[in-house]
């Protein structure tokens, strides 16, 4: 579904190159989740933005399905960014000037396949049934992240990538929009790579690894390199 070969990143920086990911190797299988893990700046953003296609290593390869998506050019990487990929980030980034039911159909109509017995059920799901001609600014932040959920999952994608996508919420808030999210991507069958600083939102997930010192490793690797 999503794989890194040999994925290196480096930025230019007034102190030179800064190396955030050296020789990365990471395998998705579909309908599996991942917590990508890591201190601030261990490179977890940027490495989902290689996933999304919205940057290009610096070498190796990420594929997404049959896909080298880094050899693509940047209209072809939009359109598989809009049939086969959701994103949620932590800034819900909603269309403040579209009503609840129109952001939540905003991306199924840019990828062509708006489903509308899906858009409803969605709308019941996320607990956003009655407040359909609300705009987003009318709703509380947990409404705005479940919509963008909903808007993500309303394609039907089959990965959705996520970036601290309960960072905003108090932690009641986040534990029942991470369940949510959870089942919602259980029974659609996507794929989830979702970043978290956080061991309680990473726990419910199929996998964890973390991003420290430009590698990948898993989650019991790294609490031993920490205490030895
Ligand atoms: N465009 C850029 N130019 C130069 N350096 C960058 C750029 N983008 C990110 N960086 C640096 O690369 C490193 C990794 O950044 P990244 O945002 O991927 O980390 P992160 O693990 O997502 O951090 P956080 O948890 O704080 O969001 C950081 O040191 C950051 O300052």
């Amino acid at each position: 579904m999503l794989e890194f070969r040999q994925v290196y990143k480096a930025y230019t920086t007034p102190q030179g190159p800064l190396e955030v990911l050296r020789g990365v190797d990471l395998t998705l299988e579909a309908g599996q989740s991942l917590a990508l893990m890591g201190e601030s700046g261990s490179g977890k953003s940027t490495l989902l933005h290689l996933a999304a296609g919205l940057d290009l290593p610096d070498s190796g390869e990420v594929r997404l399905g049959s896909q080298a998506i880094s050899t693509l050019g940047e209209p072809e990487r939009a359109r598989l960014r809009r049939e086969r990929l959701g994103l949620v980030f932590q800034q819900f980034h909603l269309v403040p000037s579209l009503s609840v039911i129109d952001n939540l159909r905003l991306q199924a109509r840019l990828a062509g396949v708006e489903k509308s017995a899906w858009s409803r059920e969605l709308i019941e799901r996320l607990g956003l049934a009655g407040l359909e001609g609300r705009y987003p600014e009318q709703l509380s932040g947990g409404q705005q992240q479940r919509l963008a959920i909903g808007r993500a999952l309303a394609p039907r994608p089959s990965l959705l990538l996520a970036d601290e996508p309960t960072g905003n919420l108090d932690e009641g808030s986040a534990d029942a929009i991470l369940a949510l999210l959870l089942e919602l991507v259980r029974d659609t069958g996507c794929a989830l790579l979702m970043v978290t600083h956080s061991p309680r939102i990473a726990a419910p997930l199929d996998r964890r690894l973390v991003l420290s010192h430009a590698r990948l490793t898993s989650s019991q690797q790294a609490a031993q390199e920490a205490t030895s």
